[in-house]
């Protein structure tokens, strides 16, 4: 069954053409990482698939509904997005911010429930962030702070995460820790995840399918077994690489040069 289906999507900022014509089936609960060079439009076409852009009628669908006919809270119950970058204005406690994820399901002028504080608390153990409950989110570093993000977006209890490049703020121990818990959430729980990262290795340990984008179009999509080599990265990035075999988990590992 496909969770996410997109058809012919194209997406213009003012008269810049970025997405042409993309279709991709994402299918339920499999890993899906995007790849591709600095401006390739990743951000842009992710954005489309959570609605912060404002696709054409027709083209993304999540579990067979058109993305157009959601609602925003019961959008927000399906899908959740990680961010880049995200600026937090006022100053909330990490436990404040990631309540933040229990909106879509609370009624307007309710507190939170028992559940809201126990998934709080779950989604904060499950990152690493329960020791930082009280601080301020402005006062964290940058992984903690991503790590914060990540809570929220787990405390949503989303069918889809997407993620924008999770993990170039996190030190080496983070992240695997948090590549290791995304997997975790998508084989346990059945989510499907999408998300874009800069480093092909990392892809390709955890993905069962990977998008190749180049100039705001699929170059190819499939497993790393099936598109990752010499010639698609040098046609896709632009850079010489030698494709070997990992001597630890035996799939492709490359190595520029
Ligand atoms: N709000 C905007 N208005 C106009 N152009 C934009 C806007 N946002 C992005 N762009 C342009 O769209 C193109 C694709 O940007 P996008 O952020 O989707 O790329 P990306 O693949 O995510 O890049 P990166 O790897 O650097 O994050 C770029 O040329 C960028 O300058």
């Amino acid at each position: 069954m496909n969770n996410v289906e997109i058809k012919n999507l194209n997406y213009s900022y003012v008269n810049k053409e970025i997405i042409k014509d993309i279709s991709l089936s994402i299918s339920h609960g499999s890993f899906n990482c995007i790849l591709g060079p600095n401006g390739s439009g990743k951000t842009t076409l992710v954005k489309n698939i959570v609605k912060l852009l404002y696709p054409s009628k027709d083209t993304i669908y999540i579990s067979n509904k058109e993305i157009n006919e959601y609602k925003r809270k019961e959008l927000s119950r399906k899908i959740a997005l990680v961010p880049q970058s995200t600026i937090i204005e006022y100053d909330f406690t990490v436990e404040e911010i990631v309540m933040m994820g229990r909106m879509p399901y609370q009624k307007r002028f309710k507190t939170e429930t028992e559940e809201d504080y126990l998934i709080v608390k779950e989604s904060m153990i499950k990152t690493d962030t329960y020791v930082l409950k009280d601080r301020f989110i402005n006062n964290l570093s940058g992984g903690e702070k991503q790590r914060a993000i990540i809570a929220r977006a787990i405390a949503q209890e989303p069918q889809v995460l997407v993620l924008d490049e999770p993990v170039s703020y996190l030190d080496i121990h983070h992240q695997v820790e948090i590549m290791k818990l995304i997997k975790k959430l998508s084989l346990e729980k059945g989510i499907t995840v999408i998300t874009i990262l800069h480093d092909v290795n990392l892809a390709i340990e955890y993905a069962d399918n990977i998008v190749l984008l180049k100039d705001g179009k699929v170059y190819s999509s499939g497993s790393s077994e099936n598109i990752v080599n010499e010639k698609s990265i040098k046609e896709v990035y632009d850079v010489n690489v030698a494709v070997i075999k990992n001597p630890i988990t035996g799939s492709k590992y490359v190595i520029p040069y």
